[in-house]
C-alpha cells in the first residue's frame, strides 16, 4: 500500500492537507468509529464536545437564559451535555427534545439520562417555540452535518422561531447539509457561532450554508488524527501552508527570461482584460511577458504596458509563430479575447498544443460551448480552466446543474484533464484525480469586472515560474483574496496587482489558521 496522501498534487504538502481537511459527514463518521475502535468511547467524545459547546456560550454571553433545542440523534446528545454544564455553572436551561425520550438511542440516551438525573424528567420539554421564551442564547443542537432532508413539524417551527436570538449552533446550524452546504434558508437559523469538531465539514465552507455558520470553531475532543490516513479525504480548506512551499524563489542565476516567460493573448476589443492580467503576471514575479495583439491595437497596449513587450500580430498565422518561440513558459488566452474575433478558436487551440502550461479564461471558454471536447482532446500540457459559473454553464451544461460546487469541479476536471478552478466566493479548486480545495480569503468585493482577469492573469505568472498548476490556481485564488482584502471598499480590478507582492511575501511564512 503507498503511503497516505502519497498521491497529493506536485506542490502540495500532506501535513497540511491532513490539517485543512474538511470532511464530509460520512468521512467524520468513520473518523469517529475509527476513535472509537481504537479504544475511546463514544460517549468520551460527546462530553468534551457537549463541554465545547458550553465553553463557547460561556465565552461568548453573560450568564442567563439558555435554551437547547436537543435533537433525535447524537447532535442533540451534546446539547444534553451542554444544558446539564451550564445549568451547574449558574445557567437557568429550557431544553426541548424532538421525539420522545425514551426512544433515544446509545450515547444520546446516556446524556439524556445524565441530564434528567441532574435536574427532574420534567426539565425535559417537547420541542416548540415556547421553549423560546425568555431566552438570551439558544443552542441549537436538533440535526448534525449529516443531514439531507429539510426539518419539517416542530424541529422546522422552532428553528425558524429563533429570529435574532444569538444561536450557537452544534456541528451546524440544523438544516444546512454539511456534505454541500445546501440549506433552506427559512428553517436554517443565522449562527453566532458554529462548534464543530475535528475538522471543517464542507457545507461550513460553501454557499449557501456558510453565511449562516458565523464564527467557525473547530475543537479537538479527542478524534484519533490517524484516522485521516485512512480515510484520505480528498477537500481541503485552501491555506499558504498546503502551497507555500511551492511559491516560486528568487535565484540570483536567473535572468528576465528564466524567471517566466509568460505570453498573454491580446484581443482586439477589451484591451484592459488582458493588461489587468499581464500586470498580475508581472506583479507575481514572472521576468518577461509578450502580449500577442492584433495589429492595429497594438499601440494601445504598448501605452498601456510599458515593461511588457508587445507584438503586433496580422493574423492567427502571426499569433501561432509567437508561440514558436522556445523560452515560453506558459500562455494565457481568454481575458478581452473576444467571442467574434476571427481565429479565435485557431489561437486557442494554438496555445493548447504549444507544450507548455496553458491558462484558459473567459471567451477562450465560452467560444467551445459548441465543442468542449475539441477543447479538451488538444491538451499537450497541463491545463488550467478559471470559468465563473456562467462559462462553466456553457462547457460542462449537465454537470452546471449538481446540487454540490466541489463535484461540479472534480467532474470537469476529470472529464477535461485540467485543473478547474471555479470562482466566486466560495471557489473551488480541483485537479483530474478528484483532489480539491475550497477558498474561502474572497471577501464580497472582489465581484468586480475585471478582477477575474487579474486572478487569470497571477495564476498564469505563478506557472510560468514553474509553480505545479494545482499549486498555483490554490496560491492564486488564496492571494487574490487576500489583495482585496487589504484593497478594502470601493476595490477596483486595477487596485489588485499592486497589491500582489505583499500578499505573496506574506504567504510563504504558512498561517495556520
Ligand atoms: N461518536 C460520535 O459519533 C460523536 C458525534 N457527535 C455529534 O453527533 C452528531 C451526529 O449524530 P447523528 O449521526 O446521530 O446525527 P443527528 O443529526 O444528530 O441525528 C440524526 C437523527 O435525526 C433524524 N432526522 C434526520 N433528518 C430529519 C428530519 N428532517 N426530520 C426529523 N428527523 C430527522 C434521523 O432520523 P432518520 O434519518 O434515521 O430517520 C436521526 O434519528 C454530530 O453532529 C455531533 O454533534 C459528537 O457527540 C462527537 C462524538
Ligand atoms: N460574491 C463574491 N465574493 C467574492 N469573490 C467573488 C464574488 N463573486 C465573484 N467573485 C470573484 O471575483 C472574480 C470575478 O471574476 P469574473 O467573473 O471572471 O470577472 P471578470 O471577467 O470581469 O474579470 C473571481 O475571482 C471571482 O471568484
Ligand atoms: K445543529
Amino acid at each position: 500500500m503507498s503511503s497516505p496522501f502519497a498521491n497529493l498534487p506536485t506542490g502540495i504538502d500532506g501535513s497540511a492537507w491532513k490539517r485543512q481537511a474538511l470532511l464530509t459527514p460520512v468521512e467524520m463518521g468513520r473518523a469517529d468509529s475509527i476513535t472509537i475502535e481504537n479504544g475511546t468511547p463514544g460517549y468520551t467524545l460527546m462530553l468534551v464536545a457537549g463541554e465545547a459547546v458550553a465553553d463557547a456560550v460561556c465565552d461568548r454571553f453573560e450568564t442567563g437564559t439558555v435554551a437547547v433545542l436537543c435533537g433525535p440523534g447524537n447532535n442533540g446528545g451534546d446539547g444534553f451535555v451542554a444544558a446539564k454544564i451550564l445549568a451547574s455553572r449558574g445557567w437557568s436551561v429550557r431544553l426541548g427534545l424532538l421525539g420522545d425520550r425514551t426512544e433515544l438511542k446509545g450515547d444520546a440516551a446516556q446524556a439524556a439520562a445524565d441530564w434528567v438525573a441532574a435536574s427532574s424528567e420534567e426539565t425535559v420539554e417537547p420541542l416548540s417555540p415556547e421553549i423560546l421564551t425568555d431566552a438570551t442564547v439558544v443552542i441549537d443542537a436538533v440535526f448534525g452535518a449529516g443531514l439531507n432532508r429539510d426539518p419539517e413539524g416542530s424541529a422546522a417551527e422552532t428553528l425558524s422561531a429563533i429570529g435574532n436570538r444569538p444561536v450557537v449552533a452544534v456541528d451546524v446550524p440544523s438544516g444546512l447539509f454539511g456534505a454541500n452546504g445546501a440549506c433552506n434558508r427559512d428553517i436554517t437559523p443565522k449562527a453566532a457561532v458554529t462548534v464543530t469538531f475535528f475538522r471543517g465539514k464542507p457545507g461550513h465552507k460553501l454557499l449557501p450554508g456558510r453565511v449562516l455558520c458565523g464564527d467557525l470553531s473547530i475543537c479537538d475532543i479527542g478524534i484519533d488524527t490517524t484516522a485521516l490516513n485512512v480515510i484520505e479525504p480528498k477537500l481541503a480548506l485552501n491555506r499558504p501552508d498546503l502551497w507555500a512551499s511551492a511559491l516560486p524563489e528568487e535565484s540570483p542565476f536567473h535572468h528576465k527570461y528564466s524567471r517566466g516567460y509568460l505570453m498573454v493573448a491580446g484581443g482586439p476589443e477589451m484591451i484592459g482584460a488582458a493588461c489587468l492580467a499581464t500586470r498580475a503576471a508581472q506583479r507575481a514575479g514572472v521576468g518577461m511577458v509578450t502580449v500577442a495583439a492584433p495589429l492595429a491595437q497594438a499601440p494601445l497596449y504598448r501605452l498601456a504596458l510599458q515593461s511588457a513587450v508587445v507584438r503586433g500580430l496580422k493574423d492567427t498565422r502571426g499569433f501561432l509563430d509567437c508561440l514558436e518561440d522556445a523560452r515560453l513558459t506558459a500562455a494565457l488566452i481568454g481575458p478581452g479575447l473576444g467571442d467574434e474575433a476571427a481565429g479565435s478558436h485557431e489561437r486557442v487551440l494554438g496555445v493548447l498544443r504549444a507544450n507548455i502550461p496553458a491558462i484558459l479564461d473567459a471567451d477562450a471558454l465560452s467560444i467551445f460551448a459548441d465543442s468542449p471536447d475539441s477543447l479538451f482532446q488538444h491538451r499537450a500540457a497541463p491545463m488550467l480552466l478559471t470559468p465563473h459559473m456562467g462559462e462553466f454553464a456553457r462547457l460542462f451544461p449537465d454537470l452546471s446543474t449538481l446540487d454540490n460546487k466541489v463535484e461540479m469541479a472534480r467532474r470537469a476536471a476529470e472529464r477535461s484533464g485540467a485543473v478547474v478552478l471555479l470562482k466566486g466566493y466560495d471557489t473551488v479548486i480541483a485537479d483530474p484525480s478528484g483532489w480539491a480545495v475550497v477558498n474561502d480569503s474572497a471577501p464580497p468585493t472582489l465581484a468586480v469586472a475585471g478582477a477575474g482577469d487579474v486572478l487569470a492573469g497571477l495564476a498564469a505568472g505563478l506557472i510560468a515560474k514553474g509553480m505545479p498548476v494545482f499549486a498555483a490556481a490554490c496560491a492564486a485564488a488564496y492571494l487574490h483574496g487576500v489583495a482585496a482584502d487589504r484593497a478594502g471598499s470601493g476595490l477596483i480590478a486595477e487596485d489588485l496587482p499592486d497589491l500582489l507582492p505583499e500578499a505573496i511575501e506574506r504567504s510563504r511564512i504558512p498561517r495556520v489558521r
